[in-house]
């Protein structure tokens, strides 16, 4: 069983209990809910630099990265730094994430907030929304086409954006369809844990232009970046470079000085 394998498996268990203590009408009743949401494919789109920042305190492949730094420091730097959006990760048990994260990102921001979580059921794409997310994941390693194409469907009718995570050709081919507004490389390997940013040049072909491309994880420096922006990714979601300094915020207006220059 892989990492992916084990994080799905707490996962259905944990929404299930969830849709049991919490039913829906209640997530709908958020003040959040009626929101209106800002697009990050629309930021991407416009910008120069592409960064999506995200807040992770541990993960599976580096244990703890920082558990110090509070989330909403985290968010206000992250804005100042003038990236595209930020990456909040949901999850508990691997991740050290919370919804409550995400909460207090949306008060303390104004930028695009992608609900990073292992989504395999509409009831947590409702949580998204009801708790301040502008974006969602949907990974096609954890997703066979017609849950991909469910849940995206179900997404864009709550105003979210969507972006589909790959990490190989196979999964590409079996996940482009029209309503996904950005597809993600993930450059991590999640059986070995190591990354190469060669798996996003690999790919970057076979994804159509309608699609803006994001380039995710192992991203460490602004000269890959440069080089990806040559195979026309536009979008580049970076978590431990940021989070494993003490001032991630800081660490983020460092960066995209430099890649400004
Ligand atoms: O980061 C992990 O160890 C990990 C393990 C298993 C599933 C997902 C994992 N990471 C989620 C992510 O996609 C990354 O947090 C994100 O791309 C940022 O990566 P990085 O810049 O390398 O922190």
């Amino acid at each position: 069983m892989n990492i992916l394998d084990q994080i799905v498996n707490d996962k259905r268990k944990e929404v299930t209990l969830k849709k049991s203590l919490i039913p829906i009408n209640q997530l709908e009743a958020s003040v959040l809910f009626e929101r209106e949401t800002i697009s990050l494919a629309e930021k991407l789109r416009n910008s120069n630099t592409g960064i999506i920042a995200e807040h992770k305190r541990r993960s599976p492949s580096k244990s703890v990265i920082n558990q110090k730094v509070s989330v909403s420091e985290v968010a206000r730097g992250y804005e100042a730094a003038g990236v595209c959006g930020m990456s909040v990760l949901t999850d508990g048990k691997y991740f050290g994430g919370s919804l409550d994260d995400l909460l207090l990102a949306r008060a303390s921001v104004n930028i695009p907030l992608l609900r990073k979580e292992f989504i395999i059921d509409e009831y947590q794409l409702i949580e998204a929304k009801a708790y301040g997310a502008d974006v969602i994941l949907l990974i096609a390693a954890i997703l066979d086409r017609k849950e991909i194409e469910s849940l995206s469907k179900c997404a864009k009718s709550l105003g979210l954006d969507v972006l589909l995570e790959v990490h190989d050709e196979e999964e590409l081919h079996k996940s482009i369809m029209p309503g996904l507004d950005m597809l993600g490389v993930n450059n991590r390997n999640l059986k070995t844990f190591e990354v190469s940013i060669e798996t996003s040049k690999e790919l970057s072909t076979l994804i159509p232009d309608e699609f803006i491309k994001v380039s995710e994880s192992g991203i460490s420096a602004v000269n890959p970046i440069k080089d990806l922006q040559s195979y026309g990714y536009k979008g580049f979601l970076i978590g431990e470079n940021f989070m494993k300094t003490e001032n991630p915020g800081q660490s983020a207006i460092d960066f995209i000085k430099e890649l400004e220059k």
